[in-house]
């Protein structure tokens, strides 16, 4: 079985990964975290009256209680790296969903994880689906260099672009590098009116209630047009991406970027 913490359990992913790895026979789950939480076991909470398990409030307490393999994390952009930086000085595997992580922090802990040979994984997106958009796109850009990302997201997101359109544009600008696109004369009105700018394409960020997490990735050329969608509908959409990453960081012996380098 694969010992199994949950950083940010009362959020939205949080509390469906929770459930998954519950759920899952090859999974255990030995404990959760959050400061801010009142509980001191996750069975205070109506839908886990059956469990125990303990709930955790500062990261060093439980590293000294239990000894996960894996830590997944679904918190907040402002503390993942500390969190993902704090599993591994402490030899526990990072699945990682949080966004807002820069590139520099990526390639440190890289370079830190390689050095202790321990697997990892930070995915701007678990779920299958926008895996494949993601390298749809990069495909049609072969072809296609004019593009624009439009991602659209619940109105509780703290972080535009999502991790998953800078992901996106990432793998467009590694085939077709900067591209000037529009008119170079053009100008705002309203600023902020073209959305932000990654090497030249254009990334727009949506924020509606209702919404749970959506991405088009538009192309457009002489006479023609090529959109590429995802839609999460629902959460469940992450988990098997999830479940599949907390499997693979076991035989990994580094972090790797992105779930599409262990399909
Ligand atoms: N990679 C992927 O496939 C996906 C990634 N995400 C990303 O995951 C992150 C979480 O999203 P979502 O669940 O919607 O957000 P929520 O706001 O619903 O959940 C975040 C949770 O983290 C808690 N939290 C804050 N600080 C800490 C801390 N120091 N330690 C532990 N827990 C903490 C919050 O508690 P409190 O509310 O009390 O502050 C809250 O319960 C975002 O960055 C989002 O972009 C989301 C969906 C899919
Ligand atoms: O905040 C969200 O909800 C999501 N965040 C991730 C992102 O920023 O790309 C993944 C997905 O889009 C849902």
């Amino acid at each position: 079985m694969i010992k199994i913490v949950v950083a940010g359990f009362k959020g939205k992913m949080g509390l469906t990964a929770t459930k998954m790895v519950i759920e899952n026979e090859k999974f255990e789950l030995v404990g959760v975290l959050d400061p801010m939480a009142t509980e001191a076991n996750l069975n205070e909470l109506p839908e886990f009256v059956q469990l125990d398990i303990p709930v955790f409030h500062q990261k060093e307490e439980l590293v000294k209680q239990v000894k996960p393999d894996v830590w997944i994390d679904f918190t907040i952009p402002k503390v993942a790296y500390q969190h993902t930086l704090f599993a591994v000085e402490n030899g526990i595997r990072p699945v990682v969903g949080t966004t807002g992580f820069t590139e520099s922090q990526v390639a440190g802990l890289i370079t830190q994880t390689k050095e202790q040979q321990l697997g990892g994984l930070i995915a701007p997106n678990f779920a299958i689906g926008a895996i494949l958009m993601m390298q749809f796109a990069a495909k049609a850009a072969e072809y296609f260099p004019d593009v624009e990302i439009m991602e659209l997201h619940h109105d509780q997101k703290l972080d535009a672009p999502s991790g998953t359109a800078i992901k996106t544009a990432e793998m467009i600008a590694e085939v077709r590098g900067y591209h000037q696109q529009g008119n170079p004369a053009e100008k705002e009105l309203i600023k902020g009116a073209r959305g932000a700018d990654f090497e030249g394409m254009k990334i727009h960020s949506v924020r509606l209630p209702g919404l749970v997490a959506h991405q088009q990735v538009q192309f457009g050329s002489a006479g023609e047009g090529l959109t590429i969608r995802h839609d999460s509908y629902d959460r469940a959409s992450f988990m098997t991406g999830v479940a599949l990453g907390c499997e693979k960081v076991m035989e990994l012996d580094q972090l790797v970027y992105g779930l599409e380098n262990l399909l």
